[in-house]
């Protein structure tokens, strides 16, 4: 092979990656270690996110949901956490080497609650446009421009207005239409959302998911959204990541996971959903038992504990990912 071809299949190698993962996550641990031990959470875990997508990740509380966000964040807050191991690349590159560059710019975080996120004491406008004049450096008039306009585009009423008002004088729905302008005023190309309608009522949550599903169409933002919420992840998520206790138990597209849910956890999950079956609500806890304390996790498969379709082997042996028809799953029930 000449230097021009290899030079040309590099770039078209490299170019490919662009344009078919954004963000790639390989065997990541993060471990936190407590006076009572060590844990570790997320422990190995691998995905990928494409340009343009929403890929949801569901699981029950304490499964590594929101720390695998903050992995990627670079926010793992140290001591007592740490990644141990595993590999974050963003448009190819080691994310991990990059994030203080390219946090808040090109990957920005919507959190759970608003009023937390947002300081009260500092009237909205200045607020958004900090942002913007720490990290473009643009000047005020502009910064201010910029946000009314994108405000208008994210359908939120008189932004003008808004911006000399505090945070207090908005409902807590507008004051999360308020922190996703904030992450999107950068036109970051990724974005995480961790549990961003939780503290929502149901009518307010409807309009923040068609919020993101407006993102994603009209400024091509791919979304990493997180939720303990299967019927949430079911309207908005191309494709499901279900954890269970540090690990990713099953992972498919979001039509496959409903249609046809092969992990025992993940099935447990759907069934719980309201209205879901036919005995709906009764179901609702429908999985017994609880997530294991992930210092000593159980042996072989951690959900074993709680499975009804428990095998000797479960108790013993790591399911590895088994690929089942598109889902990957980590289950001895699908091995050949
Ligand atoms: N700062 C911390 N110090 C010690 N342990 C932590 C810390 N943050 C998270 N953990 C532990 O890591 C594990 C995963 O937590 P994580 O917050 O990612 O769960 P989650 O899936 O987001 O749950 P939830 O649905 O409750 O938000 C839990 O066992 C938790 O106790
Ligand atoms: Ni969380």
């Amino acid at each position: 092979m000449d230097n021009a071809t290899l030079i040309y299949d590099n770039v078209f190698y490299t170019r490919k990656i662009a344009l078919t993962t954004l963000l790639d996550v390989k065997d990541l641990v993060v471990e936190f270690r407590m006076p009572e031990g060590r844990l570790r959470a997320p422990d190995g875990v691998s995905f990928h996110v494409k340009p343009r997508e929403i890929l949801g990740v569901v699981g029950e509380s304490g499964s590594g949901k929101s720390v695998t966000a903050l992995a990627i964040m670079g926010l793992i807050p140290h001591p007592p956490g740490k990644i141990v191991s595993g590999t974050l690349l963003f448009q190819g590159q080691d994310l991990q080497a990059q994030i203080q560059k390219i946090r808040g710019k090109e990957i920005s975080m919507v959190f759970q609650n608003p009023l937390n996120s947002l300081n009260p004491s500092l009237k909205i406008g200045l607020q958004l446009t900090e942002v913007l004049v720490e990290h473009l450096h643009t000047s005020q008039t502009e910064a201010d421009e910029r946000t009314i306009d994108l405000m208008k585009k994210l359908g939120i009423p008189e932004p003008q207005a808004l911006m000399r008002c505090y945070p207090f004088e908005y409902s807590g729905g507008m004051r999360q239409r308020i922190m996703i302008a904030m992450a999107m005023l950068c036109n970051p190309t990724f974005m995480i959302a961790d549990e961003p309608t939780t503290a929502l009522d149901v009518t307010i949550q409807a309009q923040i998911l068609h919020l993101f599903q407006q993102l994603r169409e009209e400024f091509r933002t791919s979304i990493l959204y997180i939720t303990h919420d299967l019927s949430v992840v079911s309207q908005i998520a191309d494709r499901v990541l279900v954890m269970y206790a540090g690990k990713i138990v099953e992972h498919a597209q979001t039509e496959r996971i409903f249609a046809n849910p092969l992990h025992p956890y993940t099935q447990g999950l759907i069934r719980s959903i309201p209205g879901a079956t036919s005995e709906g609500a009764k179901r609702l806890s429908s999985i017994p038992g609880n997530v294991p304390g992930l210092i000593h996790p159980p042996p072989g498969c951690r959900f074993h504990p709680r499975c009804a379709e428990v095998m000797d082997v479960c108790r013993h042996e790591i399911p590895p990912d088994f690929q089942v028809e598109g889902t990957s799953v980590a289950c001895w029930l699908y091995k050949e």
